[in-house]
């Protein structure tokens, strides 16, 4: 009888709408959103909103769904139960209500490589519906967004990787869509055309007022671009909120970020044996403490050193990252 009661609860929870919460609908809402493929369970309960002007990340390692998430978001793919809606209104009953006011860009490049850029985005502007003049000036816009107006007549397959995806950005925003999904936009580009597209992410929510929803298994990229932070691991959303927030959970703790000359693998035996330590990884130049917060270790550590003759080039201590936060919470690195 007790267990039924709170299973009753739990579910109501869960069907807590932000409408309910708020008076108002969400841009973007999904309740209890599932995913089977035969009995794999890709993606399963979740419960994320957006609201007007946002920017959200969904991070998580490979695996954890996202992709799955976002094309049932888009009504590319069917739910195996749960809802999306849009203003409200349910995108898995009618897929058509959302489809003109959403861009989504794939992981994949999905453009025509024998074609130029231009002819690329005319085709996928026509599929939009646009024509004429209307066409004609969406793509002078869309070019100037993604910086490639002098490069416009060369085929797609002369484009660098990073350049392909900029113009699969372009497709997506052709039709001027209230919302943006992108799926890990940046991964496999040069340095350059990575920090390009985040510049351009930026700019389009935080001066054009686009909502955005952006995947990424870059904590880098979610703490740069989002409002708030979706964290999801085998299917599931296991934290969400805004850095701050999630951070806040792992308050009490701080990062001690030792470099040295080459890899000192007693030292770090040395380290994780002391107290007060609570983990000890080895980078690529270096050690990483995660310690109690004041923890007053660092002249043990500097003893330590002094002790196994190692040299210490720089050390530096640290508030907690996302990253930390999901390896607290599933003991694995997010690119493990
Ligand atoms: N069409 C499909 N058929 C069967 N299983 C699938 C299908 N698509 C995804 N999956 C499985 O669902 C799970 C989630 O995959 P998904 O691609 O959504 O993860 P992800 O977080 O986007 O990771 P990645 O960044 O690697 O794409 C994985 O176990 C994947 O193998």
């Amino acid at each position: 009888m007790l267990s039924s009661f709170f299973y009753t609860l739990k579910e109501i929870n869960q069907t807590v709408s932000k409408m309910a919460l708020k008076g108002e609908y969400a841009v973007l809402e999904t309740t209890n959103l599932k995913k089977m493929f035969k009995k794999n369970v890709a993606v399963s309960d979740v419960n994320l909103y957006l609201d007007k002007g946002e920017s959200v990340g969904l991070l998580g390692p490979n695996g954890a769904g996202k992709s799955t998430a976002i094309s049932m978001i888009s009504s590319l793919v069917k739910p195996t139960a749960g809802d999306v809606t849009w203003h409200g209104k349910s995108v898995v009953k009618d897929p058509n209500v959302i489809r003109m006011y959403l861009g989504v860009v794939p992981q994949d490049i999905a453009l025509y490589k024998e074609l130029t850029a231009v002819e690329n985005l005319r085709f996928f502007g026509r599929i939009y519906g646009l024509k004429g003049k209307a066409l004609e000036s969406q793509m002078a816009n869309v070019l100037e967004i993604v910086g490639l107006t002098e490069r416009k007549n060369e085929l797609v397959k002369h484009y660098s990787g990073g350049m392909q995806r900029r113009i699969n950005i372009a497709v997506a925003l052709l039709h001027e869509p209230e919302i943006i999904i992108m799926d890990e936009p940046t991964v496999g580009i040069d340095p350059q055309s990575r920090n390009y597209i985040l510049e351009m992410v930026q700019k389009l929510n935080q001066e054009k007022g686009m909502t955005v929803l952006y995947t990424s298994h870059y904590m880098e990229e979610v703490e740069r671009l989002c409002d708030r932070i979706y964290i999801m691991d085998h299917g599931k959303v296991i934290a969400s909120g805004t850095k701050q927030e999630l951070t806040s959970i792992l308050s009490s703790e701080e990062t001690i970020w030792i470099e040295l000359d080459r890899s000192y693998p007693d030292l770090a035996a040395e380290l994780n044996e002391m107290e007060g330590v609570l983990r000890v990884t080895e980078t690529d130049n270096g050690i990483k403490l995660i310690t109690p917060k004041n923890s007053r270790l660092l002249g043990s550590i500097f003893q330590a050193a002094e002790r196994q003759q190692v040299q210490i080039t720089s050390l530096n201590v640290q508030v907690p990252t996302l990253e930390d936060v999901f390896l607290h919470l599933t003991g694995r690195k997010l690119r493990d």
